[in-house]
Protein backbone atom coordinates (compact mmCIF):
# COMPACT_ATOMS: atom_id res chain seq x y z
CA UNK A 1 0.00 0.00 0.00
CA UNK A 2 1.37 3.21 -0.87
CA UNK A 3 1.36 5.47 2.10
CA UNK A 4 3.16 8.38 0.50
CA UNK A 5 3.01 9.91 -2.58
CA UNK A 6 4.29 13.23 -3.70
CA UNK A 7 4.66 14.37 -7.49
CA UNK A 8 6.35 17.16 -9.33
CA UNK A 9 6.69 19.04 -5.84
CA UNK A 10 8.11 22.44 -6.07
CA UNK A 11 8.65 24.56 -3.69
CA UNK A 12 10.05 28.63 -3.46
CA UNK A 13 11.16 30.40 -0.25
CA UNK A 14 11.71 33.94 -0.78
CA UNK A 15 11.65 34.03 -4.36
CA UNK A 16 14.32 31.31 -3.85
CA UNK A 17 13.68 28.03 -6.19
CA UNK A 18 14.77 25.30 -2.61
CA UNK A 19 12.61 22.11 -4.87
CA UNK A 20 11.71 21.47 -7.97
CA UNK A 21 10.40 18.98 -10.08
CA UNK A 22 10.50 16.54 -6.74
CA UNK A 23 8.50 13.06 -7.42
CA UNK A 24 8.63 10.38 -4.76
CA UNK A 25 6.73 7.12 -2.95
CA UNK A 26 6.84 5.09 -0.22
CA UNK A 27 5.04 1.61 0.65
CA UNK A 28 4.00 0.19 3.67
CA UNK A 29 7.11 -2.03 4.99
CA UNK A 30 9.83 0.81 3.72
CA UNK A 31 12.44 2.43 5.68
CA UNK A 32 13.45 5.16 2.99
CA UNK A 33 16.59 7.18 4.08
CA UNK A 34 16.67 11.14 2.78
CA UNK A 35 20.59 12.03 2.63
CA UNK A 36 21.71 15.20 0.90
CA UNK A 37 23.71 17.87 1.82
CA UNK A 38 22.60 20.64 4.28
CA UNK A 39 20.68 22.95 2.51
CA UNK A 40 19.57 20.15 -0.01
CA UNK A 41 15.28 20.97 1.06
CA UNK A 42 15.32 17.65 3.07
CA UNK A 43 13.16 19.42 5.67
CA UNK A 44 11.18 21.15 3.52
CA UNK A 45 10.15 18.34 1.16
CA UNK A 46 8.91 16.82 4.48
CA UNK A 47 6.84 19.90 5.54
CA UNK A 48 5.80 20.26 1.65
CA UNK A 49 4.75 16.32 2.25
CA UNK A 50 2.43 17.41 4.98
CA UNK A 51 1.04 20.52 3.65
CA UNK A 52 2.88 22.81 6.20
CA UNK A 53 4.00 24.98 3.60
CA UNK A 54 3.07 26.30 0.46
CA UNK A 55 4.07 24.20 -2.82
CA UNK A 56 3.35 23.26 -6.09
CA UNK A 57 2.38 19.52 -7.34
CA UNK A 58 0.67 17.40 -5.37
CA UNK A 59 1.40 15.27 -2.14
CA UNK A 60 -1.19 12.64 -0.81
CA UNK A 61 -1.17 14.05 2.54
CA UNK A 62 -1.33 17.58 2.17
CA UNK A 63 -4.66 17.05 0.72
CA UNK A 64 -6.04 15.49 3.38
CA UNK A 65 -7.84 17.15 6.17
CA UNK A 66 -5.61 17.93 9.11
CA UNK A 67 -8.01 15.30 11.44
CA UNK A 68 -6.95 12.65 8.58
CA UNK A 69 -3.30 13.36 8.43
CA UNK A 70 -2.88 13.53 11.45
CA UNK A 71 -4.34 9.94 11.41
CA UNK A 72 -2.39 8.75 8.29
CA UNK A 73 1.36 10.45 9.42
CA UNK A 74 3.33 11.29 12.41
CA UNK A 75 6.09 13.88 12.28
CA UNK A 76 9.04 14.64 14.17
CA UNK A 77 10.65 18.29 13.39
CA UNK A 78 14.36 19.10 13.25
CA UNK A 79 13.51 21.62 16.09
CA UNK A 80 12.98 19.52 19.08
CA UNK A 81 10.78 22.22 21.17
CA UNK A 82 9.08 21.32 24.43
CA UNK A 83 7.14 24.07 25.44
CA UNK A 84 5.48 23.20 28.60
CA UNK A 85 6.77 21.66 31.53
CA UNK A 86 4.99 18.23 31.12
CA UNK A 87 6.09 15.10 32.39
CA UNK A 88 7.18 12.22 29.26
CA UNK A 89 4.07 11.03 29.79
CA UNK A 90 1.88 13.37 29.68
CA UNK A 91 4.09 14.38 26.33
CA UNK A 92 4.20 11.25 24.60
CA UNK A 93 0.14 11.12 25.17
CA UNK A 94 0.15 14.12 23.13
CA UNK A 95 -0.09 11.81 20.32
CA UNK A 96 -2.91 10.42 21.23
CA UNK A 97 -5.15 13.52 20.30
CA UNK A 98 -5.85 13.02 16.77
CA UNK A 99 -7.65 9.49 18.15
CA UNK A 100 -11.28 9.08 19.49
CA UNK A 101 -11.30 9.86 22.79
CA UNK A 102 -8.04 12.10 22.59
CA UNK A 103 -5.64 10.29 24.92
CA UNK A 104 -6.72 8.68 28.14
CA UNK A 105 -9.28 5.70 26.96
CA UNK A 106 -7.27 2.10 27.06
CA UNK A 107 -6.40 2.02 24.02
CA UNK A 108 -4.68 5.55 23.88
CA UNK A 109 -2.81 4.01 27.37
CA UNK A 110 -1.29 1.11 25.66
CA UNK A 111 -0.29 3.10 22.82
CA UNK A 112 1.49 5.27 25.07
CA UNK A 113 3.30 2.43 27.26
CA UNK A 114 4.15 0.78 24.43
CA UNK A 115 5.75 3.82 22.98
CA UNK A 116 7.46 4.65 25.84
CA UNK A 117 8.90 0.63 26.36
CA UNK A 118 9.99 0.81 23.00
CA UNK A 119 12.00 3.93 23.27
CA UNK A 120 13.18 2.51 26.67
CA UNK A 121 11.89 5.15 28.08
CA UNK A 122 10.67 3.77 31.52
CA UNK A 123 12.69 5.52 34.25
CA UNK A 124 11.96 8.67 33.20
CA UNK A 125 7.65 8.57 32.49
CA UNK A 126 7.43 10.74 35.64
CA UNK A 127 10.01 12.95 34.94
CA UNK A 128 9.65 16.60 33.74
CA UNK A 129 10.66 16.54 30.19
CA UNK A 130 11.94 19.86 30.03
CA UNK A 131 14.38 18.69 32.86
CA UNK A 132 15.77 15.98 30.74
CA UNK A 133 19.20 15.57 28.51
CA UNK A 134 18.98 16.70 24.89
CA UNK A 135 19.29 13.35 23.45
CA UNK A 136 16.42 12.24 26.05
CA UNK A 137 14.08 14.96 25.00
CA UNK A 138 14.66 13.68 21.97
CA UNK A 139 13.70 10.22 22.67
CA UNK A 140 10.48 11.27 24.27
CA UNK A 141 9.42 13.16 21.20
CA UNK A 142 10.09 10.27 19.03
CA UNK A 143 7.90 8.16 21.17
CA UNK A 144 5.30 10.83 21.27
CA UNK A 145 5.23 10.61 17.21
CA UNK A 146 5.23 6.59 17.91
CA UNK A 147 2.22 6.91 20.27
CA UNK A 148 0.20 8.24 17.55
CA UNK A 149 0.29 5.20 16.01
CA UNK A 150 -0.19 6.37 12.15
CA UNK A 151 1.15 3.74 9.09
CA UNK A 152 3.47 6.31 7.93
CA UNK A 153 6.67 8.25 10.24
CA UNK A 154 8.17 11.59 8.93
CA UNK A 155 10.93 11.97 11.00
CA UNK A 156 13.91 14.60 10.63
CA UNK A 157 17.52 13.88 11.41
CA UNK A 158 15.86 11.64 14.38
CA UNK A 159 19.32 10.24 15.31
CA UNK A 160 20.85 13.61 15.91
CA UNK A 161 22.38 14.21 19.12
CA UNK A 162 21.88 10.52 19.92
CA UNK A 163 24.72 8.54 21.58
CA UNK A 164 26.38 6.17 19.26
CA UNK A 165 23.84 3.29 21.49
CA UNK A 166 20.59 5.47 21.29
CA UNK A 167 21.48 5.96 16.97
CA UNK A 168 21.66 2.13 16.66
CA UNK A 169 19.02 2.11 18.99
CA UNK A 170 16.70 5.06 17.01
CA UNK A 171 17.34 3.36 13.09
CA UNK A 172 16.66 -0.34 14.92
CA UNK A 173 13.52 1.04 15.71
CA UNK A 174 12.51 2.16 12.12
CA UNK A 175 13.39 -1.12 10.35
CA UNK A 176 11.34 -2.80 12.81
CA UNK A 177 8.60 -0.30 12.45
CA UNK A 178 8.78 -0.80 8.23
CA UNK A 179 8.98 -5.00 9.25
CA UNK A 180 6.14 -4.49 11.18
CA UNK A 181 4.05 -2.82 8.09
CA UNK A 182 4.78 0.85 8.63
CA UNK A 183 6.63 2.90 6.28
CA UNK A 184 9.11 5.34 7.66
CA UNK A 185 10.82 8.16 5.74
CA UNK A 186 13.64 9.95 7.60
CA UNK A 187 16.45 12.19 6.82
CA UNK A 188 19.38 10.65 7.99
CA UNK A 189 23.36 12.67 8.01
CA UNK A 190 25.61 9.54 8.78
CA UNK A 191 25.59 7.38 5.07
CA UNK A 192 26.93 4.17 7.26
CA UNK A 193 23.75 3.92 9.55
CA UNK A 194 21.72 4.86 6.34
CA UNK A 195 23.55 2.06 4.36
CA UNK A 196 22.68 -0.34 7.08
CA UNK A 197 19.40 0.37 7.79
CA UNK A 198 17.60 1.88 4.98
CA UNK A 199 15.74 -0.56 2.66
CA UNK A 200 16.22 2.68 0.21
CA UNK A 201 17.61 5.74 -0.12
CA UNK A 202 16.67 9.10 -1.90
CA UNK A 203 19.46 11.77 -2.63
CA UNK A 204 18.13 15.09 -2.53
CA UNK A 205 20.75 17.40 -3.87
CA UNK A 206 20.87 20.59 -6.38
CA UNK A 207 16.95 21.24 -5.70
CA UNK A 208 16.05 18.02 -7.22
CA UNK A 209 16.38 13.82 -6.57
CA UNK A 210 19.54 12.59 -7.82
CA UNK A 211 19.02 9.05 -7.07
CA UNK A 212 16.44 6.85 -5.75
CA UNK A 213 17.08 3.19 -5.09
CA UNK A 214 18.74 0.36 -2.83
CA UNK A 215 22.09 2.06 -0.84
CA UNK A 216 24.37 0.77 -2.78
CA UNK A 217 22.88 1.57 -6.38
CA UNK A 218 22.52 5.46 -4.42
CA UNK A 219 26.46 5.49 -2.16
CA UNK A 220 28.35 5.72 -5.47
CA UNK A 221 31.48 7.29 -6.03
CA UNK A 222 29.90 9.50 -8.54
CA UNK A 223 26.68 10.40 -7.08
CA UNK A 224 28.45 11.89 -3.61
CA UNK A 225 30.79 13.55 -4.98
CA UNK A 226 28.21 15.09 -7.00
CA UNK A 227 25.96 15.80 -3.94
CA UNK A 228 28.46 16.78 -1.39
CA UNK A 229 32.18 16.78 -3.02
CA UNK A 230 33.56 14.06 -1.12
CA UNK A 231 34.88 10.59 -1.58
CA UNK A 232 34.12 7.68 0.52
CA UNK A 233 36.24 4.68 2.06
CA UNK A 234 34.07 1.91 2.22
CA UNK A 235 34.76 -1.47 4.04
CA UNK A 236 32.55 -3.99 4.14
CA UNK A 237 31.91 -5.67 7.49
CA UNK A 238 29.58 -8.43 8.98
CA UNK A 239 27.91 -5.88 10.64
CA UNK A 240 27.57 -3.44 7.95
CA UNK A 241 29.44 -1.16 5.65
CA UNK A 242 31.87 1.33 7.35
CA UNK A 243 31.50 4.55 5.75
CA UNK A 244 34.17 6.81 6.14
CA UNK A 245 33.88 10.74 3.82
CA UNK A 246 37.04 11.86 2.57
CA UNK A 247 37.75 14.73 1.13
CA UNK A 248 37.74 14.52 -2.74
N1 LIG B 1 12.04 29.96 6.68
C1 LIG B 1 12.81 29.97 5.61
N2 LIG B 1 12.79 31.02 4.76
C2 LIG B 1 13.56 31.05 3.66
N3 LIG B 1 14.42 30.07 3.31
C3 LIG B 1 14.48 29.00 4.11
C4 LIG B 1 13.69 28.90 5.30
N4 LIG B 1 13.98 27.73 5.89
C5 LIG B 1 14.91 27.14 5.12
N5 LIG B 1 15.21 27.90 4.05
C6 LIG B 1 16.17 27.58 2.98
O1 LIG B 1 15.69 26.45 2.28
C7 LIG B 1 16.77 25.62 1.88
C8 LIG B 1 16.48 24.19 2.32
O2 LIG B 1 16.48 24.15 3.74
P1 LIG B 1 16.14 22.80 4.50
O3 LIG B 1 16.08 23.13 5.95
O4 LIG B 1 14.96 22.17 3.88
O5 LIG B 1 17.44 21.94 4.17
P2 LIG B 1 17.89 20.54 4.74
O6 LIG B 1 18.23 19.68 3.58
O7 LIG B 1 16.88 20.02 5.69
O8 LIG B 1 19.23 20.96 5.49
P3 LIG B 1 19.96 20.40 6.82
O9 LIG B 1 20.68 19.15 6.42
O10 LIG B 1 20.94 21.51 7.12
O11 LIG B 1 18.95 20.21 7.90
C9 LIG B 1 18.04 26.20 2.49
O12 LIG B 1 18.73 26.91 1.49
C10 LIG B 1 17.53 27.17 3.54
O13 LIG B 1 18.40 28.28 3.66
Amino acid sequence: MMLLSLTDIAVTRRNRPILHGVSLSLAAGEFVGLIGPNGAGKSTLMEAALGLLPHEGRSNLAQMSAADRARAAAYLPQTRDIAWPVSVEDLVALGRIPWPGGGRGPADLAAIDRAIDRLGLQDFRKRTALRLSGGEQNRALIARALAQDTPLLLADEPAAGLDPAQQLACMALFRDLAREGRGVLASVHDLALAARYCTRLVLLAERQVLADGPPDEVLTDALLHRAFAIRIRRIDTPDGPAILPVQP
